[in-house]
């Protein structure tokens, strides 16, 4: 059977075009632009481009290649096909086209698109008249010179987007950078290249001219500008630096020209995620556009800019810090987060955050290099509460705590000690603050047994256990302490309950060694109520104030109530209530 070739339906064609592909019809300059800028290139260096603009007509005119007539047909006629391709089909990296199917964008604003062209190769001229209809028709046609017109009559309803104001609006975005002489209606569209590679007198005053790029472009005053140069992908640009705290979330929109063609002014993944403290103006020679160009191509290259790209912030803040710690100190005090975030993976990042950071200490904010030097066996906590719950006891008591509860923190700490074995900066266990507190005097404490036994039952069922120390500060009357350990006990224990007999067993083979690892209710002996407390007699209400104190504990430490705890509070708030309005010798 013989093979045939698929059909076209150019009405569905462009109103893929239309619709899917670009996000907007404004991109139909960008495509006959780029066109004319290829066809300059194909013929050799230095060109002109002009466009005419009025009366719902556009043109536009360039000095380039030109088509033959035969070229015509393959080329115009043939969606998909375009010269820009070597022998092979890879895309040629001089030329902006490689799809074969931008001139199309045209029919976004008109229904009719005309090219009168000649080539520089020979031949006469030719004109191809193409209709969104799906024909076409070609022509001779008078022209003296080789180059290329192209000519668009607005359709109803896109008058506005071949107006002269807005047409040099568009040739003036996407084309500034553009290497050829560009006008509108006469007027030169601005075209002194890149901001970044002009010369200036001194680098004060290129400073100031990037500046002012930075305000008129992304509308801040940059905190820095750190250049760009990535020769393996034709890359040069610059970074802002922002001067002002972003969420790290943010997707940073960067403004990307390839070929000094605007590509788009968000483009995303241009840098590594963690570099979102930065807005990139970068022009391109090797990246590639998706088909719609609105948006890179994510390839090897690609990820390889992005490492190159965030090798140069990095070089960047690490010099700051050896060169600016005032500086450092403004940029961390903006960008702290993104740098903790570069510092789970690199070891220039974490010493920067050992050396540069502040942090909430139980002797006050400062840098963990600080810290581990005034507390070689500090510890630091893994969540806000715990800190803010033990900071002043683990501090009274000579004990050294770091907060390490914020985003990525413990994971930070975990790592300076990959950096420097001597590091002893390990996790709190809160039970360990016990044996740092001072026991009593054992006279006292055999005084004490009758006592400690009426409290222990008192919160018997509430699985802690009842100790007295002797600790600072005296103004706390009780501590609630749970270990990592007893935590665990308690979720084996609530298993066990609920498990039945064979796993009971099992789960109790499990908890069986370490029993004694439970959570502690610590009462303070240094405490004036604690002290009257530990004194009542066994008619005194012992039960409900040792449970009072119990509860308090756990609502200062901000430990998660359980229902047993709250009935518990209220039980003891009633019983030393009936104690206070009828103590003992009134109910005689
Ligand atoms: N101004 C022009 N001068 C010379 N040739 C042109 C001109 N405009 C278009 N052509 C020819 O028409 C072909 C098709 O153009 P079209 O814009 O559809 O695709 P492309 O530029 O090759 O690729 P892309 O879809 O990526 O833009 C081009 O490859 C080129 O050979």
């Amino acid at each position: 059977m013989a093979e045939q070739a698929f059909q076209v339906d150019l009405r569905g064609v462009v109103d893929l075009l239309s619709r899917h592909l670009y996000a907007s019809p404004r991109v139909y300059l960008r495509e006959l632009l780029q066109n004319a800028v290829d066809a300059i290139t194909a013929r050799g260096d230095g060109g002109r481009v002009a466009i005419e603009t009025g009366g719902g007509v556009l043109r536009v005119h360039d000095d380039g290649i030109g088509l033959t007539e035969d070229e015509v047909h393959t080329l115009l006629a043939t969606i998909g096909r375009s010269s820009k391709r070597d022998e092979l089909g890879f895309a040629r990296h001089d030329f902006l086209g490689q799809f074969g199917i931008g001139l199309l964008s045209a029919f976004l604003v008109a229904d009719e698109i005309e090219v009168v062209t000649r080539s520089a190769r020979g031949g006469a001229g030719v004109r191809w008249t193409g209709l969104s209809g799906g024909s076409y028709r070609v022509e001779p046609a008078e022209r003296d010179e080789p180059g290329t017109t192209v000519t668009l009559r607005a359709r109803p309803g896109s008058a506005e987007l071949l107006s002269p104001p807005v047409v040099a609006g568009l040739a003036r975005t996407y084309g500034s950078l553009l290497p050829v002489e560009l006008t509108v209606d006469g007027v030169p569209v601005a075209g002194d290249g890149p901001v970044w590679r002009a010369a200036h007198r001194d680098p004060a005053g290129r400073r100031r001219a990037l500046e002012e790029y930075c305000e008129e472009l992304f509308g801040f005053t940059p905190f820095d500008v750190v250049d760009l140069d990535v020769p393996e992908a034709g890359l040069t640009g610059v970074a802002f630096v922002l001067p002002h705290p972003v969420a790290p979330s943010a997707r940073a929109a960067h403004r990307v020209y390839l070929k000094r063609m605007l590509l788009a002014e968000n483009v995303e993944g241009l840098l590594p995620d963690w570099a979102f403290f930065a807005r990139c103006v970068v022009d391109a020679g090797e990246l590639r556009p998706t088909a719609s160009r609105e948006a890179l191509y994510e390839d090897e290259l690609l990820e390889s800019v992005r490492d190159g790209l965030g090798e140069i912030l990095r070089q960047w803040l690490v010099k700051l810090a050896e060169t600016d710690p005032a500086a450092l100190d403004g940029f961390l005090g903006l960008h702290q987060l993104g740098v903790k975030a570069m510092a789970l993976h690199d070891d220039d990042m974490l010493r920067i955050v050992d050396r540069w950071l502040d942090y909430e200490t139980s002797a006050g904010p400062m840098t963990l290099a600080e810290f581990r030097r005034r507390h070689p066996d500090g510890r630091f906590t893994t969540s806000v509460d715990e800190f803010r719950r033990l900071s002043a006891v683990a501090g009274a008591q000579g004990v050294g705590l770091v907060n390490g509860g914020y985003v990525h923190d413990p994971e930070i700490i975990e790592r300076l000690r990959g950096l420097d074995p001597d590091i002893r900066l390990g996790r709190l266990d809160a039970a360990e603050l016990t044996t740092t507190f001072g026991t009593l005097d054992p006279a006292v404490e055999l005084a004490l047994r009758p006592f400690l036994a009426a409290a222990q039952r008192a919160v018997e069922r509430l699985g802690c256990e009842v100790v007295v120390r002797d600790f600072d500060p005296a103004s706390l009357p009780a501590l609630y302490l749970t270990s990592r350990d007893a935590q665990f006990q308690d979720e084996l224990a609530r298993a066990r309950d609920e498990a039945d007999e064979l796993w009971a067993d099992v789960l109790g083979a499990v908890g069986a060694h370490s029993v004694a690892d439970r959570a502690q209710l610590v009462l303070n002996h240094r405490n004036p109520l604690t002290r009257r407390i530990t004194a009542l007699g066994a008619d005194g209400p012992v039960e409900p104030a040792v449970q009072a104190l119990y509860g308090q504990a756990l609502l200062l430490g901000h430990h998660p109530l359980r229902p047993a705890d709250t009935a518990v509070l209220n039980r003891s708030f009633i019983g030393l209530l009936e104690w206070a309005v009828h103590p003992p010798e009134a109910r005689e």
